[in-house]
């Protein structure tokens, strides 16, 4: 049976800023005083696994066993159908690490131009669907854990357009809309995002 998360102190095991925003958002109704493993100053673990799964678990122990609370992981990416899948588990990894003002970011253009470029290489008529995958792991700091995946399919447009999100937001729309995720309202990607997928398999888990 799935062990139910009771009310009170939860830290969100991630580093990155808009995903630590969207997860707030979906937690809010649910009386839970969510801290970020950044504003803890927990250490950004280094992802070794090969999936999703394997990447979320080793997050979230990390974050749970060192703040001595229940934590919550993100594994996300990318997978593209005519890159078999690619860049997936390493999407994070295909945008170089740049560092301004002494924060560590990524060169997010940067990685939408690499899918692109690949996909150019396939000519004008390759196959431009898309699916983000989103794996959340809560885990205890008695080393249990439950895992929930999500997903949203859509398709890769170019040039990126919109502001809003973050990450490969700009070139991914998905499946019904014309709008991409960085241009349409972040309510409205919380109703049918591959996070908020695994979030309501979570919800119906955990609450
Ligand atoms: O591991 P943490 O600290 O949570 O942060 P991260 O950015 O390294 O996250 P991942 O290892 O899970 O890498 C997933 C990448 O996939 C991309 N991604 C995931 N969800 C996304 C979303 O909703 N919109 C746009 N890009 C997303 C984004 O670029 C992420 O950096
Ligand atoms: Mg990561």
């Amino acid at each position: 049976m799935t062990r139910k998360l009771a009310p009170g102190k939860l830290v969100i095991a991630s580093h990155n800023a808009g995903k630590v925003r969207e997860i707030r958002a979906l937690l809010e109704p649910f009386g839970i005083d969510p801290v970020s493993a950044g504003d803890l100053g927990l250490p950004e673990p280094e992802e070794t696994g090969k999936t999703f799964r394997e990447n979320a678990l080793l997050k979230a122990h990390a974050s749970a066993s060192a703040a001595g609370w229940p934590a919550l992981a993100d594994d996300s990416g990318l997978e593209v159908a005519a890159l078999h899948g690619r860049p997936g588990v390493y999407t994070a990894d295909w945008a170089e690490r740049q560092w301004f003002e002494g924060n560590p970011g990524r060169d997010w253009y940067m990685a939408m131009g690499k899918v692109e470029g690949l996909l150019a290489e396939q000519g004008p008529d390759v196959d431009r669907s898309a699916a983000f995958i989103c794996t959340l792991a809560l885990a205890w700091p008695d080393g249990h854990a439950e895992v929930f995946e999500g997903r949203a399919a859509g398709h890769l447009d170019w040039p990126p357009r919109g502001k809003l999100g973050f990450g490969y937001d700009p070139v991914f729309v998905p499946v019904g809309k014309s709008l991409t995720y960085a241009e349409i309202d972040p309510g409205e990607k919380h109703a049918i995002s591959h996070r908020a997928d695994a979030f309501a398999k979570l919800v119906e888990g955990v609450f």
